[in-house]
């Protein structure tokens, strides 16, 4: 305690700053800052020996249920730190995945933190939870806070009955019906794609291959989801391209809010901690609010995403236990679709391009399989004609295996589960995570991983193989609900590329790709640039 004068170290310090001639008050306040200090000190040591042993304790989780676990380290359990990555998360999941299968094992323990959770290794115990045993694994565990923050409150996120509620009500949004009746706006937004990549070529210009894809689907769902016409192409300061970048370019405050959301997710709900920047929520909160109104004064129909959700607003579609949507959940709803489907579908696009440039009698195949069905079309780009383009669908599944854009899936067990034929029992509250990165990398699945090659996905390869080893949109009642709409807008996005250009790769472009450890969605940590050839 400062001003204990009891210990003889105290003492001998006093006497010795009176021998140098320091006043009374001096010797005391010397005396008590320093004392100050120690106790400062000691009271840090304690909590960082209550903090270890808190770590040791929890880290003891698998020890003491005697199932097989990667050794975590503290804080960050099995996980990279957050803030800087060296490398991607789905990197050292897929390591850790080989680890346990080598040893053996059909599933083993990891650390998000200091919660523990299950990597799963085989494929039936993966078909288990993502389907057969869903009702234990319904939630995927992801933050979102309906009160401060009522854009995370999306389907992705939702949880419960809510979530079914809510899946029921948007499945009908993503039928082959509505996806034709939206093929015309698709197609739109798929001429000025052409109209700038024909601008480019003619300048002898490299093209910015993700750039200009993200262009086109930004376009394609702001116009579905928002009913807007973004103009990504016309206005080089489209704020819709603006902001769908800033959703992915994640700032040092992002990642802070992120962390604390992790350790402390029920003090960051009482607080309403928000995953994204206040000005970009909303931003898209006021474009639907400005959509909505706008609709409503005019009486305006349009097919796509966003009348869908006035008419569940409106209480058109159902029994509604949840009753009509409020314009924050219809924001949510049309927020997320943006999220998840701009992203994800440039990236599958931009990888496409990349290995189309690497594997050049690939490149022939698909533009022939284009071409020919063409033919059969009347030269015309329709719904029907892009969906019969078989060989091109092998290329986007073959795609998608090397660069699943979601590279780990996420699932909470919400009800105690015995894992079949052992005696592990998966508690309530644990967290899931499936490796789908390390399964499609797989040799045994997938012999010589890293070849690019299409035939992996031919009708009878295809039946050969355990359903549950190509999980690029997940599976389950969880299933991507708009996995239709992103083959639809990849499809269309390279079969208008590749029916008029031949793709190469340009020096520009930084090999390898690599990928970028801090990326949300699997990215490649260099951009790819293409010459573009008119054929
Ligand atoms: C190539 C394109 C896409 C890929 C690879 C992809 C991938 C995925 C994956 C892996 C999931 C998680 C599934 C699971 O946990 O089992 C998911 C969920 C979801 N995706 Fe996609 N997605 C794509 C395009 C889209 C598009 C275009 C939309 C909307 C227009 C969309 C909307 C959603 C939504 C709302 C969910 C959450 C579903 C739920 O929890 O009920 N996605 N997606």
């Amino acid at each position: 305690m400062p001003g204990d004068f009891s210990s003889v170290e105290t003492r001998s310090k006093i006497v010795t700053l009176w021998e140098r001639g320091l006043s009374y008050s001096e010797v005391a306040r010397e005396v008590g800052h320093s004392m100050e200090i120690f106790t400062i000190i000691s009271i840090f040591l304690t909590i960082c020996a209550g903090v270890i042993t808190y770590f040791k304790y929890k880290f003891k989780y698998f020890v003491r249920r005697e199932i097989p676990f990667i050794q975590p380290k503290i804080p960050f359990g099995t996980m990279p730190n957050p803030l800087n990555p060296e490398r991607a998360n789905f990197e050292i999941l897929c390591e850790q995945y080989v680890a346990f299968k080598k040893a053996g094992h059909k599933l083993g323990g990891i650390f998000l933190g200091t919660r523990p959770g299950y990597l799963l290794v085989d494929p039936d115990m993966i078909r288990n939870v993502l389907s057969r045993d869903f009702v234990h694994f319904q939630d995927r565990g992801t933050y979102y806070d309906e009160k401060h923050d009522p854009l995370s409150a999306h389907l992705f996120s939702l949880e419960g009955q809510k979530w079914r509620n809510l899946r029921v009500k948007l499945t009908p949004t993503f039928t082959s019906g509505k996806m034709k009746m939206m093929f015309q706006t698709l197609l739109d937004c798929g001429d000025q794609m052409m109209e700038k990549i024909a601008e480019l070529t003619d300048q002898n210009e490299a093209i910015d291959s993700k750039d200009i894809l993200a262009r086109f689907t930004t376009d394609v769902i702001g116009s579905c989801a928002f009913g807007l016409e973004c103009n990504s192409f016309k206005r080089e300061d489209s704020e819709f391209r603006a902001h769908g970048k800033q959703l992915f370019k994640p700032n040092l405050s992002r990642k802070l809010r992120i962390l604390m959301i992790a350790f402390m997710p029920g003090l960051s709900k009482k607080i309403g901690v928000p995953i994204f920047e206040r000005s970009l929520t909303d931003f898209y909160l006021d474009v639907v609010k400005g959509v909505v109104k706008y609709r409503e004064d005019n009486s305006i129909m349009r097919n796509d995403f966003m009348q869908i959700l006035l008419e569940l607003r409106n209480g058109k579609n159902g029994d509604d236990e949840i009753g009509g949507l409020t314009i924050e959940e219809m924001a949510a709803q049309a927020f997320v679709f943006f999220l998840a489907g701009f992203e994800t579908s440039s990236t599958l696009m931009n990888f496409c391009l990349y290995e189309l440039t690497q594997n050049e009698d690939v490149q022939e195949k698909t533009r022939k399989d284009i071409l020919d069905t063409l033919k059969k079309h009347g030269g015309k780009i329709t719904y029907d004609s892009v969906m019969e383009m078989k060989y091109l669908g092998q290329v986007i599944d073959e795609t998608l295996r090397k660069y699943p854009p979601a590279p780990t899936l996420l699932r909470k067990c919400i009800k105690d589960y015995k894992v079949p034929n052992s005696n592990i029992m998966i508690e309530k509250g644990t967290r899931i995570m499936i490796p789908v990165y390390g399964l499609h990398y797989d040799s045994e699945f997938y012999p010589e991983p890293n070849k690019f090659d299409p035939d992996r996905f031919s009708d009878e390869n295809k039946a050969n193989r355990h359903p549950f080893v190509y999980l690029p949109f997940g599976e389950g009642p969880r299933i991507c609900i708009g996995l239709r709409f992103g083959l639809m807008q990849s499809r269309v996005g390279l079969a208008l590329i590749l029916k008029d250009f031949k793709v190469k790769l340009n020096p520009k472009t930084v090999l390898p790709l690599g990928q970028n450890p801090s990326a949300f969605l699997l990215q490649p940590k260099n951009d790819v640039f293409l010459d573009m050839d008119k054929l």
